[in-house]
């Protein structure tokens, strides 16, 4: 499927689908062209600093009032939100889970949304829940938005084809999108069923890192960001669009598709991203740097370089570093780590941690290379390597993330994930010679 993007990450867009739709020189003629209504659709509150104020102004067909009836709750029973603690009955420890089935049953990407932790809270715009996907089924006349957060994701297997009111976007492993709080879409598989994560940031969007001294270049570069270009539907047939709002689900019947939009401009807008696309910075003599080196795209908290969420990958890289111990180190972190493998492996759990599977390695809690992992690093000979065909990725916050009662009953919940630090011997034998 050819789409058609626009380069740029939180450009100043503008894009129509029918010729002369865009009204040039104003947002609000008396009357726009075609007849379409004009609509602002804020991601900042109006006084936001000019480089946080974010803003589109959309011509539609019918103005988004049309599309709410009298809402009534729905329950989407495992799409959970912070605060969400519940008393699991798991002991403080460090988890890892095997991926998540896709059954057979029908699932769409509303009811296919399996929770896996939460963090923070939704009432006053701080943290994130960390959700897989499992779709097998298209959204059929059935629309979303989520006025909780915007949603980062991440496919580990399948491809989707998000159709949202700013036109349509195809991510597949490798890609990520994402949809702004408020943006209505429907979600289809290309191809087959599809996995994935996704983050649902509940505060400041997610913008890309400071490079500091890296300079102009390299990680995430602006122009790889992709928006779509603006493509609508004008079909008058029984439609449903859900909403979720602090936390909970409400539903409304419409007679028309609200993806209703002609043309549009603007700064707020969805985007895909391909992370292969991302130009890695690390240790080119030695030691093993923090890995907010790899850090895609960050949601500030407020409080400088305390992340709400960092949205960090470890993809395919050079390891180079001489009298060095390569992987990731032990460590302790105040942030808490949630970790995902789209392909490959991942250095520090070469066996254990699969496609599909996660982590989660909270505030304060030890972790780092597995026995194997420790001895294989600390005995390999140190000629460059390149690690290939790897990807993963992590949603770090500042925020302790609780577990569902739905992860902790996971089957694929590894109850013996702490074993693999078990073999790690002690060398130590009062003599100052390395081991
Ligand atoms: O725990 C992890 O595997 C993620 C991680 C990787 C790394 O290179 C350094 C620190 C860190 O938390
Ligand atoms: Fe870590």
């Amino acid at each position: 499927m050819t789409l058609r993007y626009m380069p740029g990450f939180g450009n100043d867009f503008e894009t129509e689908a029918l010729e002369g739709a865009l009204p040039q020189g104003q947002n609000s003629p008396q009357r726009c062209p075609y007849g379409l209504y004009a609509e602002q659709l804020s991601g900042s509150p109006f006084t936001a600093p000019r480089g946080a104020n974010e803003r589109s102004w959309l011509y539609r067909i019918r103005p988004s009032v049309k599309h709410v009836g009298r809402f009534r709750p729905v329950d989407l029973p495992f799409w959970k939100t912070a605060p969400h603690i519940v008393r699991h009955g798991l002991p403080l420890g460090q988890l890892r889970w095997g991926p998540v089935p896709i059954p057979d049953e029908k699932l769409t990407f509303l009811t296919g949304i399996r929770t896996i932790t939460t963090a923070g809270d939704v009432y006053s715009h701080a943290g994130m829940a960390a959700h897989v996907y499992l779709v097998t089924e298209a959204m059929m006349d059935e629309y979303f938005y989520n006025a909780d957060g915007e949603l980062l994701i991440v496919p580990q297997t399948g491809a989707l084809l998000i159709f949202t009111e700013f036109g349509k976007i195809s991510v597949g492993p490798g890609d990520i999108a994402v949809i702004p709080r408020g943006v209505k879409f429907t979600v289809a598989p290309i191809g087959g069923p599809s996995r994935g994560y996704v983050c649902e940031n509940y505060g400041a969007k997610l913008t890309l890192p400071e490079r500091g001294p890296i300079g102009a270049n390299c990680l995430a570069n602006p122009r790889d960001f992709k928006t779509p270009v603006a493509a609508f539907e004008d079909k008058e047939t029984p439609c449903r669009v859900t909403v979720k709002w602090c936390g909970d689900f409400h539903v409304t019947d419409i007679d028309h598709s609200p993806l209703d939009v002609v043309a549009w401009h603007g700064n707020y807008a969805p985007y895909k991203y391909d992370l292969r696309t991302f130009s890695p910075v690390g240790a080119l003599l030695f030691d093993h740097p923090d890995p907010s080196i790899f850090t895609v795209m960050t949601s500030p908290s407020g409080e400088a370089g305390t992340a709400n969420i960092d949205f960090v990958i470890f993809p395919e890289r050079w390891q180079v570093a001489e009298h060095s111990f390569r992987p990731p180190w032990y460590h302790m972190n105040i942030m808490s780590e949630f970790m995902g493998l789209i392909y490959g492996r991942y250095d520090a759990k070469e066996e254990g941690f699969t496609p599909g599977g996660m982590s989660l390695h909270n505030c304060m809690l030890p972790h780092g290379p597995d026995a194997g992992a420790f001895e294989k690093a600390s005995t390999a000979e140190l000629k460059p390597v390149k690690l290939t065909d790897t990807l993963a990725f992590m949603f770090e916050t500042r925020f302790a993330h609780q577990l569902t009662e739905f992860a902790a009953q996971l089957p694929s919940l590894q109850h013996d994930y702490v074993e693999c630090w078990r073999d790690i011997a002690k060398k130590f034998d009062g003599s100052p010679e390395p081991k």
